[in-house]
């Protein structure tokens, strides 16, 4: 048996990245990152799916040889420019100087902006094939998924998509590959981190997405990030499909930021009265402590969204500015969102958290405030518990 190979004719050649500390010199990878990198072999033609970042190339030459020995695959199919995938190209085709580069307009474009590449490269438009020999790739284009150009390539012999960065997630593979052979647990908050903070300004397009690639029979979904899933489709797509549009479970994030321990003791008396009220699932964190991307996560996940910020310098604490920013961009809905905070001289804090998130127009205007001046009294206090009470009976009031 040949444990790299995901069904008959398509061969696993990505790579483990363990050594990067930051994807896009941004998110942590605690876990990794893979990069999913195919071969599908029809009996006339070779077509290899997705490449590798620059640093990794070598070990990706080496897969392939593992596979298919001194042959070289005729095609690069990209399905996606980013550089995690794109950046080995010129590298692929020193490799392999007869490859053809297969792309949408827009992919070429980038190809030849990037990497200077205009030879040996073939067009494809949505709905085109590309015949290998009893393994037909179909090209269907999901554009903003979540770059302009991204792309799926669906063999309909093996009904497996090669998704590109849709239904990825960070998190080195620790040996299986597909998901019926691995523990996916670990995975599935690092679908949520790599959703929320990749993905998760393009919930529309996602949508889109999902609507057209709804008519396809689906055994494995080979992404280029993480395991292949084969088992688990109903809940990755579920997954996906409740994230894009910002469905959430029940359950409240609390986000706050403290210098000295006002605002602090706010965000302790609201998470108290919720977990009186029954509210369970609750997450709290510091936004000066916890990385944004592990916050963004949880508010994807959860409905209920209480922010709290000192004033600082006439405005928002910079970690909650940053926060409250990133939700904006992401264009997040339906949250039941309630905002706190302290100043001493001049209240600016919460104003601004919600001044932007109606300017982003993430909610209903119904955003429920406290800030105290100075110290929270017990009058002030008494708001906290007021504004969790309310928080829980609209989280219960569906
Ligand atoms: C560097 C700095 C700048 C501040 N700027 C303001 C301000 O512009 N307006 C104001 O009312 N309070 C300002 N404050 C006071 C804090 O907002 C206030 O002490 C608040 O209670 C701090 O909350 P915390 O204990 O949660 O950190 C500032 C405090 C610091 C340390």
């Amino acid at each position: 048996m040949n444990f790299k190979e995901i069904t008959d004719g398509i061969y696993y050649v990505g790579v483990n990245d363990r050594t990067t500390a930051l994807f896009e010199s941004l998110w942590p990878l605690p876990t990794g990152v893979t990069y999913n990198s195919y071969l599908v072999k029809g009996s006339e033609k070779l077509a290899l799916i997705d490449g590798v970042a620059i640093a990794e190339c070598e070990k990706l030459r080496e897969n392939i040889a593992s596979q298919i020995g001194a042959k070289a695959p005729d095609y690069l199919i990209i399905n996606h420019m980013e550089p995690d995938h794109s950046g080995a190209l010129n590298v692929i085709r020193s490799f392999f100087p007869d490859i053809t580069i297969v792309g949408n307009a827009k992919t070429l474009e980038m190809v030849r902006g990037f990497y200077g590449i205009t030879e040996n490269v073939m067009k494809v438009a949505d709905g085109d094939s590309l015949e290998l020999g009893g393994m037909t790739l179909t090209f269907r284009l999901t554009p903003m998924v979540h770059w302009p150009e991204t792309m799926m390539t669906y063999v309909s012999e093996r009904n497996t998509l090669f998704s590109g960065d849709a239904f990825g997630c960070f998190g080195a593979l620790t040996g299986g590959i597909v998901d019926s052979e691995t523990d996916i647990e670990p995975f599935i908050p690092e679908i949520y981190r790599y959703y929320s903070n990749i993905v998760g300004k393009y919930g529309v397009f996602v949508q889109k997405a999902l609507s057209k690639l709804s008519t396809l029979k689906l055994e494995y979904i080979c992404s280029t990030h993480g395991p292949v899933w084969h088992e688990q489709i109903p809940m990755v797509s579920g997954l996906y499909d409740r994230m894009s549009r910002y469905e959430a479970e029940d359950g409240v994030v609390i986000v706050y930021g403290s210098m000295y321990g006002n605002t602090e003791a706010m965000a302790e008396v609201i998470a108290s009265r919720l977990a009186e009220n029954g509210v369970k699932k609750i997450r709290m964190h510091d936004a000066s402590r916890s990385h944004l991307s592990y916050i963004l996560a949880d508010i994807f996940r959860f409905r209920g969204l209480v922010i709290g910020a000192p004033t600082y310098s006439n405005t928002l604490y910079p970690p909650v500015e940053a926060l409250v920013q990133a939700i904006k961009t992401r264009e997040v809905k339906n949250r039941i969102i309630s905002t706190f905070g302290s100043y001493t001289w001049a209240p600016q804090a919460v104003k601004r958290i919600n001044t932007l998130l109606e300017e982003g127009k993430n909610v209903s205007a119904d955003i429920t405030s406290v800030e105290a001046r100075q110290a929270p009294d017990a009058s002030v206090m008494e708001g906290c518990k007021t504004l969790a009470d309310e928080m829980a009976r609209r989280l219960a009031d569906k």
